[in-house]
C-alpha cells in the first residue's frame, strides 16, 4: 500500500515511524510519503490560506496549492478528514486496507475550499471522514488514527492475525476483558474459568462477557447485531 499525506505540518507524522506502522514500512508492506503543502505555493510568503467568501470567522485554505499538490500526487483514493465527514468505523478501516494508494489531505483553519474536493472527485474517489462528534484543529491527528487502524489490518503486520477476528468492533461486539499473570493481584483474582484449560467453556465465557459488555456500554451496537448470530446459549446470557 502506498500512502501520501499532504499537510502544512509534516513533522506531525514523525510518530508514524514508530510501532507497527514503522515496522510495516520497514518490511515493505507500506510506503508513507509526507508532503508539505507549501511546496505548491508560489508567493514569497508561501501562503496557504485566505479570508472566507461570505464573511465569517477564521481563514480558509486556498484551492491553488491543493490542486497542484493533488495533480502531482494523484490519482489515488483521496481521504479528507473533516468535522462534516462520515463517522470513521472499523468497516471503513477494512475498506481502506484493501486499496493500493491512499492520499490524505490534512486541512487546517476553517477547512479546505470546497472546490478542491469537487475538482478531485472528478478524477478520483474522495472520502470525507470524521473521527467523531467533536472539533479538532485540523486533520493531522485523524490521519494518524486512520493510519493506525488501517495498517494493523494489512496482512503480515500483526503477528497473530486471528486476534483481528474477535477484537472489538470487528465481530460487531466489544471484546471480553483480558487478564495476564499474576493470577492474584491486590487481592483481585483472574476468573477461574480462564485458568481451567477448558477452551470450550472459556470461549463461551468470553462470548457471554462480550455480549454483556456490549449490551451495557454500546446498546447501539447490540441493536445492529444480526439476531441470527445470537444463538440459544447467548439468549441465556
Ligand atoms: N476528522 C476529523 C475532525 C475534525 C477536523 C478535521 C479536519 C479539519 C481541518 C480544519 N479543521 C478545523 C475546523 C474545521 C471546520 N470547522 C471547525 C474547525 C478540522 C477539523 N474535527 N473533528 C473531527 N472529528
Amino acid at each position: 500500500m502506498r500512502v501520501d499525506i499532504i499537510s502544512i505540518f509534516p513533522d506531525y507524522f514523525a510518530p508514524l515511524d514508530l510501532s507497527l506502522v514503522g515496522k510495516a514500512q520497514s518490511t515493505g508492506l507500506l510506503s508513507v510519503d509526507v508532503h508539505d503543502l507549501r511546496k505548491w505555493t508560489s508567493d514569497v510568503h508561501r501562503t496557504v490560506d485566505d479570508t472566507p467568501y461570505g464573511g465569517g470567522p477564521g481563514m480558509v485554505m486556498r484551492p491553488e496549492p491543493w490542486g497542484q499538490a493533488l495533480d502531482a500526487i494523484g490519482p489515488g483514493t483521496l481521504v479528507v478528514p473533516s468535522p462534516v465527514g462520515k463517522p470513521f468505523t472499523q468497516a471503513d478501516a477494512y475498506s481502506l486496507a484493501q486499496l493500493d494508494h491512499l492520499i490524505f489531505a490534512c486541512g487546517r483553519y476553517e477547512g479546505i475550499d470546497q472546490r478542491v474536493i469537487d475538482d478531485a472527485a472528478a478524477r478520483m474517489p474522495v472520502l470525507e471522514i470524521s473521527l467523531g462528534d467533536y472539533v479538532l484543529f485540523g486533520g493531522e491527528v485523524a490521519v494518524i488514527v486512520i493510519m493506525e487502524a488501517v495498517t494493523r489490518l494489512l496482512p503480515g503486520v500483526l503477528g497473530n492475525a486471528s486476534s483481528l477476528d474477535e477484537e472489538s468492533h470487528s465481530a460487531g461486539l466489544l471484546e471480553a476483558p483480558v487478564y495476564t499473570k499474576p493470577a492474584s493481584w491486590r487481592d483481585r483474582d483472574v476468573p477461574d474459568i480462564l485458568r481451567s484449560g477448558d477452551h470450550g467453556r472459556i470461549a463461551r465465557w468470553r462470548r457471554t462477557q462480550s455480549l454483556l459488555r456490549t449490551a451495557s456500554r454500546r446498546p447501539d451496537m447490540m441493536a445492529s447485531y444480526p439476531p441470527d448470530l445470537l444463538d440459544k446459549s447467548d439468549k441465556a446470557a
